[in-house]
């Protein structure tokens, strides 16, 4: 029977394992820091809640994620950001965007036990 706070441990592990593995491919290069709003002037104005692979690593070691759900939202932000702030015709970074979604969609789908992500609901439920 895992206590809350190995469940929440695994679930810590899992994350930073799913992060780690997008973050070394090198199509991902430009998702691992916050884009950088002196470089990107009007970033601000247009994605109001910005989104990057070195903030979700921080937000995992913060405890800041209680299942993996909330873990994927960050990950689908980062590619809706993407998709919305730059137009068609950077067609190579919203390709990549989407690529960044699907593969920690696919990553999760294949490695994680559902009953594990039902396991960290209840924990939500139980606090
Ligand atoms: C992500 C993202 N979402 O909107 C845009 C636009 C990007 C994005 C962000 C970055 N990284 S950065 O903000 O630190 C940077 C911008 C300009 C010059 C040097 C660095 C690079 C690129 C790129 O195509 O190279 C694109």
């Amino acid at each position: 029977e895992l206590s809350e706070e190995s469940t929440m441990r695994s679930l810590r592990l899992f994350l930073r394992d799913v992060l780690t593995r997008l973050a070394q491919d090198r199509r991902f290069k430009v998702f691992l820091k916050p884009v950088d709003l002196e470089e990107v002037e009007d970033y601000a104005d247009v994605i109001e809640n910005p989104m990057d692979i070195s903030t979700m690593m921080n937000r995992i070691d913060q405890h800041k994620y209680q299942n993996v759900a909330s873990f994927l939202s960050d990950i689908n932000l980062i590619c809706s950001n993407a998709l919305e702030y730059n137009p068609d015709f950077y067609k190579s970074l919203r390709h990549r965007a989407c690529l960044l979604k699907d593969m920690a969609h696919a990553i999760v789908e294949e490695d994680l036990d559902p009953n594990f992500e039902r396991k960290c609901n209840e924990v939500i439920d139980a606090q």
